[in-house]
């Protein structure tokens, strides 16, 4: 399901036209639909009403301040992975007491800000990070929750960077040191132990290696109770896919009834982290033809948004969906490369698609709303673009598009 949909001749989100948006608020712009990002989470908290769960949306799927604080108002946790994730959550009203805490890499101040504000647990990724953590917590008088996160060694069968359950993956605790750890985990002073936690990968198309990797660990889960180690939740993650283009992943309710079906009798909160699935449809990114270049061999459609804008396509191969905003048929069709300006062969949005269009027109990047903005940066020196969040028929500007002088404000030079 998406959120844009072509009436009277354009493109709109909800009752806004994207043309208006574009005129109002320049492009590139990203457009976020209130409505689809509520019915993205209301479709996991339709999923789980009937067990005790937590769903923390994935900060890093979309961090824009206005998307937390939706999330915040209908009860979303959050799954961060630094101390920036974190503020942005506090900033934008979310409950600490909801958050977990990914990622291979915490620092020593991260985990301190995090146990001054209470997280609900840290989901620790290394028997380093274990120890590291108790330290802290000692040396502040507090009790750490924590799970540890496990790898279970299952293809999650998506793209090998987005990939993280592998044992050959950076990510989590070796399933079989697992029971070890717990063990030693549980003879520190200053650590409690709350649950267990898995993420095998993003953009999952695919339910069975969810299943594969939660029956793994429910088998932990059982070796830890006949250690006399009870654990409160199960976090089974995020990574469930949507479709980009013709994917059929599973929805999150028949994902979850399977989940839910595997834990009935157990009593045991299951914990979610969705990202994607929640933020990826309920965005699009705007952009407007600069110029056709055609060539003997190949037509371009250079555009004003770029690599630094959209990454995906130029680091995952990954295909969006790119459509004129205004849809014209007594347009002549162009097989061309969507391009950006950026000096790199790897800058493009899309390749070898064919569009009825003309320079000037506007273009909508679909299934933008997630990984879209937060991995954007100012490579060449490009401004990073504004956020705007439709809500019926507003459109609001909710990040501002940087300019040349907000790049050169932070730096410093040498002494003379
Ligand atoms: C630990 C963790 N949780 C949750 C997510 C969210 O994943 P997705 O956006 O695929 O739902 C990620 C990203 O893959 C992650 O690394
Ligand atoms: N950045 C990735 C997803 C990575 C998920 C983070 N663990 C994407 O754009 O698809």
């Amino acid at each position: 399901m998406n959120w844009f949909s072509y009436r009277d001749g354009a493109l709109h989100a909800e009752q806004v036209a994207m043309s208006r948006i574009a005129e109002e608020f320049g492009t590139p712009a990203y457009v976020y639909s209130r409505a689809g990002l509520e019915a993205g989470y209301k479709a996991y908290r339709k999923a789980l009403h009937d067990v005790p769960h937590l769903i923390a949306y994935a900060v890093k799927a979309n961090g824009n301040l206005a998307v937390l604080n939706l999330l915040a108002s209908l009860g979303a946790g959050f799954d961060i992975v630094s101390v920036g994730e974190l503020e942005r959550v506090l900033a934008a009203g979310g409950d600490p007491g909801r958050v977990v805490f990914s990622g291979v890499g915490k620092q020593r101040e991260e985990i301190q800000r995090a146990l001054e504000v209470g997280v609900h647990c840290f989901n620790v990724e290394s028997e380093t990070e274990l120890d590291r953590i108790q330290q802290i917590a000692e040396s502040m008088n507090k009790q750490a929750a924590v799970s540890l996160r496990v790898n279970p060694d299952v293809d999650a069968q998506t793209h090998p960077y987005i990939s993280t359950g592998l044992r050959d993956n950076k990510f989590g605790i070796d399933i079989n040191r697992a029971l070890a750890v717990y063990q030693r985990a549980a003879g520190m002073p200053n650590i409690e132990i709350t649950g267990v936690d898995c993420h095998i990968g993003s953009q999952l198309t695919r339910g069975e290696p969810f299943i594969d990797a939660l029956d793994r660990l429910l088998l932990l889960v059982d070796d830890l109770q006949a250690q006399g180690i009870e654990l409160k939740h199960i976090d089974i993650g995020g990574g469930l896919g949507i479709a980009y283009n013709d994917e059929t992943p599973p929805t999150p309710s028949d994902y979850l009834n399977t989940v839910k079906a595997r834990l009935h009798g157990r009593n045991l909160k299951l914990v979610v982290e969705p990202g994607r699935s929640i933020a990826g449809q309920a965005g699009i990114l705007l952009t407007r033809v600069e110029l056709i270049k055609r060539t003997d061999h190949k037509n371009f459609a250079v555009v004003d948004a770029a690599m630094n804008d959209l990454l995906r396509p130029s680091i995952y191969s990954a295909w969006h969906g790119i459509e004129p905003v205004e849809p014209d048929d007594s347009k002549e069709a162009l097989v061309c490369d969507i391009v950006g300006p950026i000096c790199e062969t790897g800058d493009f949005l899309g390749r070898d698609r064919a569009l009825k269009i003309v320079e000037g027109d506007l273009l909508a990047v679909k299934s933008a709303g997630a990984y879209g903005f937060g991995m954007s940066s100012n490579y060449n020196s490009r401004n990073r673009c504004a956020e705007i969040m439709v809500d019926g028929d507003q459109a609001h500007r909710v990040r501002r598009r940087e300019t040349i002088a907000d790049q050169l404000a932070p730096e410093s030079l040498l002494p003379e």
